[in-house]
């Protein structure tokens, strides 16, 4: 069956990285008969330039017929002064939102060869490969009521919502339980318990949900801590799984344990597998259109699509060994480069990915 797959490259650096992506999957179909048909259509700041709405309705008709979604990034200075409703972001959270792409797979692993690229020492950090799963559809992002608006006596404020169901704190953490028991079967849950009524009642479902995997060992964490013993010794995870505001800083941090924020790439998943597939970095507007981007982090997002929504292993495979390759013959975007390497632009790493798919 041939597989429908929408690129979506967004605004910033989004369009030179989902250029790579497609490099890639264009040598799939034509070098190892991937069946598979691309369509584009725009999303967040090119969406609002191209039909008024960060999220077009024809973007979200042909999200939902497509069999796997890749998205670039989105926003970018230009569109800051927008209101929310009109922002690039909002169209990225409305996607989410639409698909009920609640389950957020950010695996942070460490490649070998980038060990003195990472933040860490390489005692600390070698081998390391966590995943955080982040609740994606509800908290802070979604909550209602939001906004900023004068008071009474005359001073304006500005308030969200952090607000979660049992329902939906359940299926995520049934996800955190089912991707803990394919690893290590170790299931950290991060939260604010000693603050938050949000997540003392996230504490007391995850705990239920516990019983039902007794071969997982759990444990909980206050979100400031685990920012601290992700930095100080990160190989104590092996799966976290946290909420939506929560778990974007988190992945933000651990990317640095990686050695940039361009390798990290991430599968947003519904209850039956469907999925956006995008890097957790932004736009990058500082570096936008210089050939500085590292597009790993959507190449690898390609290869989690190709594994969890199209049921492609063996082509997932194929980029993911390309990577490696990659790394081993030494070629570094600048935000991973080190000495003695080779320093390429955004369009030579693409192009040496490809060259280095085989079978
Ligand atoms: N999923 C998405 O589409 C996201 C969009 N954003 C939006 O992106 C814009 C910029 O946000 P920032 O806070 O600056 O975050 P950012 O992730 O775009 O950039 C943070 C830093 O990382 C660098 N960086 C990011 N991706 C890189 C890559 N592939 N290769 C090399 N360096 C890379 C940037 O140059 C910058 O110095 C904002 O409009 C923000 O709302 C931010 C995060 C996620
Ligand atoms: C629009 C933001 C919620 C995007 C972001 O920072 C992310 O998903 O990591
Ligand atoms: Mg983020």
């Amino acid at each position: 069956m041939t597989h429908k797959i929408l690129v979506m490259p967004g605004d910033g650096i989004g369009p030179e990285i989902v250029t790579e992506a497609t490099r890639l999957l264009n040598a799939l179909r034509e070098r190892f008969g991937l069946d598979a048909e691309l369509e584009k259509a725009p999303i967040g700041g090119a969406g609002y330039d191209a039909a008024g709405e960060p999220l077009p309705e024809q973007t979200l008709k042909l999200a939902r017929e497509a069999d796997g979604l890749l998205l670039g990034a989105v926003g970018g200075p230009r569109y800051d002064e927008l209101p929310w409703e009109k922002r690039p972001e909002r169209g990225l959270l409305a996607i989410r939102a639409q698909l009920e792409l609640f389950s957020n797979l950010r695996p942070a692993i460490l490649y070998p060869q980038l060990a003195s690229a990472s933040a860490l020492k390489p005692e600390i950090v070698g081998g390391l490969d966590i995943m955080i799963l982040r609740e994606l559809t509800g908290g802070a992002y979604f909550g209602k009521p939001r906004g900023i608006d004068t008071r009474e006596d005359g001073v304006r404020q500005g308030y969200n919502t952090i607000i979660y169901s049992e329902p939906e704190i359940e299926r995520i953490a049934r996800s955190g339980f089912d991707i803990a028991m394919k690893r290590d079967r170790r299931l950290c849950s991060v939260d604010k318990a000693n603050v938050l009524e949000v997540s003392q009642l996230w504490r007391e479902v995850v705990e239920r949900v516990a019983k039902d995997y007794p071969d997982v060992a759990l444990s909980h964490m206050y979100v400031d801590n685990a920012a601290m013993q992700l930095v100080r010794a990160p190989k104590q995870f092996d799966v976290i799984v946290t909420e939506n505001m929560f778990g974007d800083i988190l992945s933000d941090a651990a990317a640095m344990l990686t050695g940039s924020i361009g390798m990290l790439p991430s599968a947003s998943l519904d209850a039956h597998g469907k999925g956006l597939y995008e890097p957790i970095h932004g736009s990058a507007p500082d570096i936008a259109g210089q050939g500085l981007a590292n597009p790993l982090a959507t190449l690898l997002s390609v290869a989690m699509m190709l594994r969890y929504s199209l049921n492609e292993e063996a082509q997932a495979a194929r980029v993911e060994a390309a990577v490696g390759r990659v790394l081993d013959d030494g070629l570094r975007t600048p935000d991973i480069w080190t000495q003695g390497c080779d320093k390429v632009d955004t369009q030579t790493m693409g192009q040496a990915v490809v060259a280095a798919l085989s079978d």
